[in-house]
């Protein structure tokens, strides 16, 4: 397993140790004292998976309260994913960092918790599977509007597929002003 540290403190990019052979691939998705010693201390409560066609783009998503520190794998696809940092004491507070993840690449993302997380669908599905150190509580959800030009990400694509929830999101500024 190599780690690629991001220049944000605390967010991982993991590159698995894959093993190959005739029959397929095999590797650990998760393992506690493995993801322990490169810093992912956190208990996990809760993994979701959600599937999204070309073009789709979930976020930019956060919980006010109860932060979710997230560990992201694509199994199925390729997506575009990002992290803002959302930790006003952060020397990185507002910069974000991208990465692509997909079924061949195998690389997860640990987005540690007090960040505001998207990402965007840029094969025909993606399936995307993540763990989360809290629960989730509609009531405690916040956004940002994903294309924000205050947090200057350089989506792949212009007119995406966005939830009605999403389509109506703040912006940076309206929030932490
Ligand atoms: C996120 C979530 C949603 N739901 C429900 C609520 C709703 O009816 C349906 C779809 O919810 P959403 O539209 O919020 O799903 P989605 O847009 O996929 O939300 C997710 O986006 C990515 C970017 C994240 O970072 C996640 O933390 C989460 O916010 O699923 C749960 O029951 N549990 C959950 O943990």
């Amino acid at each position: 397993m190599n780690v690629i540290e991001t220049g944000i403190d605390g967010l991982l990019i993991i590159i698995p140790k894959v093993f190959e052979d005739s029959r397929g691939f095999f590797y650990e998705k998760y393992q506690l004292e493995r993801y322990k010693d490169i810093g992912i201390e956190s208990e996990f409560v809760q993994d979701n998976r959600s599937r999204s066609s070309c073009n789709v783009l979930r976020g930019l998503h956060f919980q006010k309260t109860k932060p979710q520190g997230k560990l992201i794998t694509v199994t199925q696809g390729v997506v575009f994913d990002v992290a803002v940092d959302l930790r006003v004491e952060s020397d990185t507070f507002g910069k974000h960092k991208s990465v692509i993840l997909s079924e061949s690449n195998h690389i997860q993302f640990y987005i540690p918790p007090g960040f505001a997380h998207g990402f965007c669908v840029l094969s025909e599905l993606a399936d995307f599977e993540y763990k989360c150190t809290d629960y989730y509580d509609p009531l405690d959800e916040g956004g940002i509007y994903w294309s924000d030009p205050t947090l200057n990400i350089d989506w792949p694509l212009l007119k995406p597929i966005i939830s009605d929830k999403d389509s109506i999101l703040p912006m940076f500024r309206d929030i932490f002003s």
